[in-house]
């Protein structure tokens, strides 16, 4: 499990590089990104967010009755150099969250279906089309990737506000 970084640090700012070479360290890289997703608990998690600045994310957004019984499959995903290649007109809302800015839930709006092609773990090409709570998770980490968070679509004024109040927790952690 590695240490999520929380707003203000300064990685979740900075944009992320390809990833030229998928080998064993990257490998057990995708793997301590779910193992760590699976803990924080959340669906998502890109590399930026544990330090690590490489174009990178991990996600599982399949519904699981309970964490108990992996009876339900556990659907985890690797997206390597993921680029969004067509997004709909149409648009979604939906309440985010992020494991780097937490207790902060705001409604974002973002294209509700996206194509996007990435590298999957074994180093094959993948195109992929997605709707629904899916393409807000790709749109959410792979924004991540970039440095942009999900504040940044609120107003300045919620956004200046969110962060001092991360400023003044990180204080008292
Ligand atoms: O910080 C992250 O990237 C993990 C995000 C991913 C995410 C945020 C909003 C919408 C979709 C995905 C979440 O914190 S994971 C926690 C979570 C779980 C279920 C639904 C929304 C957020
Ligand atoms: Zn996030």
């Amino acid at each position: 499990i590695r240490e999520i970084k929380f707003v203000p640090e300064a990685c979740l700012r900075e944009k992320c590089a390809p990833i030229e070479d998928i080998n064993d360290e990257i490998r057990t890289l995708a793997d301590d990104m779910l193992q760590t997703m699976y803990d924080a608990p959340g669906i998502g998690l890109a590399a930026s967010q544990i330090g690590v600045m490489k174009r990178m994310f991990v996600l599982d957004v399949a519904e699981r009755e309970s964490e108990e019984d992996d009876s339900v499959e556990k659907e985890p995903m690797v997206f390597i150099n993921p680029e969004i290649t067509w997004s709909s007109e149409e648009k979604n809302t939906y309440q985010e969250g992020c494991l780097s800015i937490p207790g902060i839930y705001e409604d974002v709006e973002r294209p509700a279906e996206v194509r996007v092609s990435f590298l999957n773990i074994e180093g094959e090409k993948q195109e992929i089309e997605a709707g629904g709570l899916l393409a807000t998770c790709i749109q959410h980490e792979l924004d991540h990737l970039n440095g942009v968070l999900f504040i940044d679509y609120l107003s300045r004024l919620k956004r200046d506000r969110i962060v001092k109040k991360m400023i003044k927790q990180q204080k008292q952690a």
